[in-house]
């Protein structure tokens, strides 16, 4: 699948989910001049190729029509923070909202078979840290949290925003997203046991 083509299937997927409700969330994957990354505002259940815009790592539209995503510089950030990233896939999710606004530390993952999603573990057997930074609306201020914290493997909460996942590949960016919603899923769960 052409690397286009396997973006919008990515965010058409997410879209389906429910988690990018009223037109939250933005997406992006590397390309040689720099990314594609959805443009502002767009409903993503709906999302088309003329929805994407290329940008170069500065963040500067090179093709395509309208606005990039609000977000877009942090996505220009992380690709230029780590040459290995590929893919970012950003959504809204309620667990992912919830859980950030509850835990602005950062919330710890252990003993979940699902950790092994997670690229560099093998087993349930430890514990992982997943980051939350401060929200903002400064792009750049939001990237300096996140550098502070790196390296983040496969990504990152906003406080009260939502989950940025990363990826080498777009497919390994899904998986990440996949597996971090459903880990956050669990603690939401959980964190009801107690009531
Ligand atoms: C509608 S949610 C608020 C904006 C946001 O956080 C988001 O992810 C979508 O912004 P975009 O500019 O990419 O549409
Ligand atoms: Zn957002």
């Amino acid at each position: 699948m052409i690397l286009q083509d396997e973006l919008l299937a990515a965010i058409s997927w997410a879209a389906q989910q429910g988690w990018t409700p009223a037109t939250g969330g933005n997406f992006s994957a590397r390309v040689p001049q720099g990314y594609l990354v959805t443009a502002s505002g767009r409903d993503k259940t709906r999302i088309q190729a003329d929805d994407l815009l290329l940008c170069d790592l500065e963040g500067r539209v090179l093709e395509g029509s309208g606005k990039p995503s609000a977000e877009s510089d942090l996505h220009a950030a992380l690709y230029r923070m780590d040459e290995q990233i590929g893919c970012v896939l950003h959504t809204h999710t309620v667990a992912s909202t919830v859980l950030s606004r509850r835990f602005p530390e950062g919330i710890a993952l252990s003993g979940f078979e699902m950790q092994k999603a997670l690229q560099g573990n093998s087993t349930h057997d430890a514990t992982i840290h997943l980051p939350v930074v401060p929200n903002s609306q400064d792009m750049s201020e939001l990237a300096d949290h996140v550098r502070a914290g790196w390296p983040m493997l496969w990504g990152f909460l906003v406080a009260g925003h939502g989950i940025y996942a990363v990826g080498s590949s777009i497919a390994e960016c899904r998986r990440h997203l996949e597996a971090i919603e459903f880990l956050l899923a669990c603690v939401l769960e959980e964190s009801r046991w107690s009531k």
